[in-house]
């Protein structure tokens, strides 16, 4: 079978994965054609098309939308999406996954919850099969919501393609390369990037270097934006031409046996077609595909006293109707420079309204001497209490005041951050991965009070445990 790529009469992007080119910026209208002049010029759907091509649309927010949040795109295609047979219930389906949290599918859970990095399956899985669902609340239906879900998958995708009708994903690869073609074009992950999948676009992921697993945020009704940076002024955290778009790839020609595999309500339909939904030759607009290189960030923080807000370290948010509440922030815990003075430097203790899920895609992270682990997850839903272990709590304090600047490398931790408070999937719950044993981590951490506050040295930690004076005042 033969077919025919942009390869024979491209006038920009590449030929192979290796070599990709990117459109750079993040909101902006893009335009990209893998043949010279297949972009209508002045209008969107001319009665014929340049290379006589089908234009379509895709709409990333309702047609109303204010300007400054419409979200589409206009694709120029050999075929358009709709030439396909009826979409029917995938069999066999697909019960990992989630996007309508209620009492009947997942559970309300306060417990601080931690999982262990999973194993690469043992059977043949691709991308699809592997996604399943931990947690999230709301609806897909209702259009406000999240899901959050892990991926452990073996294989590349196969003669298929994926589209989330649900909503967004940001995929965050912590082993293993992803080479996704989109119908923009292609898009070359590794670990340390992240990548936005728009709902509504597909996809096709193959894994170059074989097992490949990663985190998924999901997200129903909105779509990411950078975060405002306030008083930090006009730079800084994550820069809009470190965003990256790929440019128009097309292949044509027959793919008998061709299916898309539509996630629609959490459930999984297929449709057959004859050729490959990748026939996209030329397109522009604002709703696009894209990935970041996390190393890119530009991170903020302290320069004399005490540990800033997380939210200090956003690189995207998808936001609610209210004012400074997340739908879903995504924030990462990036290598820098330690310099506050008698700080406490490690996360405080807290308890949070808004929920917290977390992932380690390599190193350590700084609130946990051991057990959250490259490719392990945590879970702090609303108001429970977390923070770090006890070796973390007390190597800090013996070190006290010595402390220099120091620099923090070897870590990329990231946070999942939600008002909506996430019920748990039962699978997760039963997970051999669960770790049963992780409230111990805070366990020994002991009292050190003393009401004799001058003899009371913040290196010198005094162990009063066990004395039944605690609490008292007498
Ligand atoms: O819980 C966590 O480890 C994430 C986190 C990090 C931090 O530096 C401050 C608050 C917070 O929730
Ligand atoms: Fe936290």
């Amino acid at each position: 079978m033969e077919i025919e790529s942009q390869s024979s009469m491209k006038t920009n992007g590449p030929d192979s994965p290796g070599e990709l080119e990117y459109l750079s910026g993040f909101g902006n209208d893009f335009s990209s054609e893998a043949v010279a002049g297949a972009l209508p010029r002045g209008q969107n759907n001319p009665i014929r098309c340049p290379c006589g091509l089908y234009a379509e649309q895709i709409s990333g927010t309702s047609f109303t939308t204010p300007r400054k949040l419409n979200q589409r795109s206009w694709l120029y295609r050999i075929k358009p999406s709709v030439t396909h047979e009826p979409f029917k219930p995938r069999s066999p389906s697909h019960k990992r996954l989630v996007s309508e949290f209620n009492q009947s599918n997942s559970f309300a859970t306060p417990t601080q919850l931690r999982w262990r990095p999973v194993e690469v399956p043992d059977s043949p899985t691709d991308f699809i099969d592997g996604l399943y669902t931990i947690c999230g609340a709301g609806s897909s239906f209702l259009r406000h919501g999240y899901a959050i879900h892990m991926y452990a998958a073996n294989k590349s995708m196969e003669n298929c393609a994926y589209c989330n009708a649900d909503g967004d994903f940001l995929i965050v690869p912590q082993k293993g390369r992803l080479w996704i073609t989109t119908e923009c074009g292609k898009l070359q992950v590794s670990p340390g990037e992240v990548v936005i999948l728009p709902q509504g676009f597909r996809f096709d992921i193959s894994l170059p270097d074989g097992p490949s697993l990663g985190y998924v945020a999901e997200i129903f009704g909105t779509h990411f934006q950078l975060p405002d940076l306030g008083p930090i002024g006009a730079n800084g955290l994550a820069a809009s031409r470190d965003f990256l778009v790929p440019t128009a790839w097309y292949e044509h020609g027959p793919r008998p046996g061709y299916t898309i595999v539509q996630k629609f309500g959490g459930e999984l339909f297929t449709a057959a077609q004859d050729f490959s939904p990748f026939n996209v030759v030329s397109w522009h607009g604002n709703y696009v595909p894209y990935k970041y290189d996390l190393s890119k960030f530009c991170p903020f923080n302290t320069v004399l006293t005490d540990h800033a807000d997380p939210s200090v370290n956003t690189v995207l948010t998808a936001p609610t109707d209210k004012p400074g509440v997340a739908l879903l922030d995504f924030v990462i815990f990036p290598p820098r420079w330690l310099v506050a003075e008698h700080t406490f430097r490690p996360p405080y203790y807290h308890r949070n309204c808004m929920s917290e899920f977390m992932g380690l895609i390599y190193g350590s992270y700084e609130a946990k001497s051991e057990g959250f682990l490259p490719g392990g997850a945590s879970l702090h839903s609303c108001m429970t209490p977390h923070g770090p272990d006890t070796k973390t709590f007390e190597a800090t304090v013996a070190q006290g005041e010595n402390a220099g600047p120091f620099r923090i490398t070897d870590t990329m931790a990231f946070m999942f951050e939600s008002c909506l408070i996430p019920r748990v999937c039962p699978w997760a719950l039963e997970s051999p991965y669960l770790d049963h044993n992780y409230y111990q981590c805070w366990i020994g951490l002991r009292s050190h009070f003393s009401h004799e506050e001058t003899k009371c040295k913040t290196n010198e930690l005094q162990d009063v445990d066990g004395a039944e004076l605690e609490g008292s005042h007498a």
